[in-house]
């Protein structure tokens, strides 16, 4: 039969397009309602909290576009907008919920219902697969329990030879910038070192960093960084825009190039643990005193042992499990020995007074420092906490809420579903806690004052159980490197607290560098 025509309002249309035009509206209505309907909960809590403004589909993402440098401070206007929270801010349709006083942040990082990692971590999934730091909830308890043991106090000692052998590098390789007044970058130098102490302390491998490969990592970590920008840039959500996006850039191979010293270390020191294993000699050695005792094994080789033992650790488990910890482990403190070296730089005072700590505890001399000094070193340690409290590399950390969270704050209820934003950076520069926030000063962890303050309103480590596993190692490495730094070179710079400008490329960094320069320590303790 003809196809009857009509005339609505001018357009002509046929009867079955009559039919199907209000089905097919009425399905995508229904579907709108649905989704409003199931995410009501979201809208409520959402109409109540302040927050930047938010668009359909892309939510705020538009406050952060631009440069690394551009995204950093976005997030620090919008943390002196909104502080103290909670405040909401939409990333696509996801709402996120800011929280930034400490007893909020103790609840939300001690919640059994909030261990999962935020669905915008699968960005950086690319990197460091479902190593402990990106694991799903489940994986992760049972990594987590088998991991722990390697970093336990027990054994920080025995770190301390490759401390100082990879120290006495540094500081030859300093020694070239020596008196020259043309400033360099920190980073050149302390980066390859805390890679390198992590490769020999938790994988048992001496890594020369002269190397192809050290160097190859190194450079993939730079092209790395902008995998983590996928965050702020939704058209690079779905993974065949980020390919093409790649291609584009001349990065497409970045990933293989990241993961090829990882894998040759697996390589290597799966075939000595086997010889070993072959030899029966994989956990004993013979001291000077012919007397047999156990050597504590690294954590790579507490993996083969795990697994031997049936942990059931997939080859993806390994290099996972690996890179995690080379980019968790030397990145993060070769940024805050970074920060802490210019801020001593930048503060001469505070740099007399900590080497005048480090002379009384160790000497004028060049006797090596052990774990024990190490703890009487209380002033480095509050500049150190000084310096995460200021710079903590990791700003934001975001928690997926597999159930409803009850937070202090107007007693609100976080949704199951919804983001919680823990915000280290907003909770550090809080005047509630630190009388002058945005000033380096390191009687903010003098015990007198830290007895004052909440326990979570410092989150350089972050906290509960999915907090930093390798805390003590970081504390004690940077305490060594800084002051073997100290004890040989006075370190100056031209730059000023305020010429420090931040970044935001996966970790906190200076968008400019750490530009010092060294000379020779001249002035002796002024306490002898
Ligand atoms: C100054 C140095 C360091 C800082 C500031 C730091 C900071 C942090 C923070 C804030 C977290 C929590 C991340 C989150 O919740 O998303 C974390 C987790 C982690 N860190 Fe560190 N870290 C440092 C050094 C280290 C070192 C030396 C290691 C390895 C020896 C390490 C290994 C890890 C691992 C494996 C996790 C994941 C823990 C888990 O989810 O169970 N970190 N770190």
């Amino acid at each position: 039969m003809e196809a009857i025509i009509q005339s609505v309002n001018g357009f002509r249309l046929t009867m079955p397009e009559i039919i199907a035009y209000p089905i097919i509206l009425s399905f995508f209505v229904i579907l709108w309602c649905r989704y409003k309907w199931n995410r009501r909960h979201f809208d409520k809590l959402a109409s109540s909290l302040k927050g930047p403004p938010a668009y359909p589909i892309i939510g705020s993402a538009l406050q952060f576009i631009g440069t690394p440098q551009k995204l950093m401070d976005s997030i620090l206007k919008i943390i002196k907008d909104y502080s103290p929270g909670p405040f909401k801010i939409w990333l696509g349709p996801y709402l996120g919920i800011v929280i930034i006083k400490p007893e909020d942040v103790q609840i939300v990082l001690n919640s059994s219902k909030a261990l999962q990692k935020d669905r915008f971590y699968k960005f950086i999934k690319n990197i460091f697969g479902e190593g402990l730091l990106t694991a799903p909830v489940d994986k992760w308890r049972i990594h987590r329990r088998l991991i722990t043991p390697s970093f336990n106090s027990s054994l920080l000692s025995e770190f301390f030879p490759v401390f100082h052998e990879k120290n006495k590098i540094l500081i030859k390789n300093l020694k070239s910038e020596l008196n020259k007044t043309q400033s360099f970058d920190l980073w050149d130098y302390i980066a390859p070192t805390t890679l390198s102490l992590i490769c020999q302390n938790a994988m048992g491998y001496n890594l020369d960093n002269q190397s192809q490969c050290g160097s190859e990592f190194e450079k993939a970590m730079i092209s790395i960084r902008i995998g983590f920008l996928r965050v702020v840039k939704p058209w690079l959500y779905p993974n065949i825009m980020f390919s093409l996006y790649l291609k584009l850039k001349g990065d497409s191979n970045v990933f293989n190039n990241l993961y090829k010293l990882p894998l040759k270390m697996i390589r290597e020191k799966k075939e000595a643990f086997e010889q070993k294993k072959i030899e029966n000699e994989s956990t004993v050695i013979i001291d000077d005193t012919n007397k047999e005792k156990k050597h504590s094994k690294v954590f790579l080789d507490t993996l083969f042992e795990l697994n031997e033992a049936g942990a059931n650790f997939s080859d993806d488990d390994f290099r996972d499990e690996v890179v995690t910890m080379m980019i968790g482990g030397s990145e993060t403190s070769a940024i805050t020995l970074c920060f802490c070296l210019l801020l001593l730089a930048i503060y001469p005072d505070i740099q007399d007074k900590v080497y005048d700590e480090i002379c009384d505890v160790l000497g004028d001399g060049d006797q090596k420092i052990t774990i024990v000094d190490s703890y009487k070193l209380v002033y480095l340690d509050q500049v150190l906490m000084e310096t995460l409290r200021l710079f903590p590399v990791l700003p934001i950390l975001l928690r997926e809420l597999q159930d409803d969270v009850k937070i202090v704050s107007d007693n609100i209820v976080l949704p199951k579903g919804s983001t919680c934003y823990i915000c280290p950076l907003a909770t550090h520069r809080n005047s509630l806690s630190y009388p002058n926030p945005n000033s380096f000063d390191p009687e903010n962890f003098a015990p007198e004052n830290i007895a004052k303050r909440h326990k979570y309103s410092f989150l350089g480590f972050s906290g509960g159980p999915r907090g930093c596993i390798g805390s003590k190692y970081a504390m004690l490495s940077m305490k060594v490197l800084v002051s073997t730094f100290l004890r040989n070179f006075s370190v100056h710079t031209d730059y000023t607290f305020d010429d420090i400008k931040l970044k935001l490329d996966l970790l906190l960094r200076s968008a400019n560098g750490y530009p010092v320069t060294i000379r020779t320590r001249t002035r002796k303790s002024m306490k002898k």
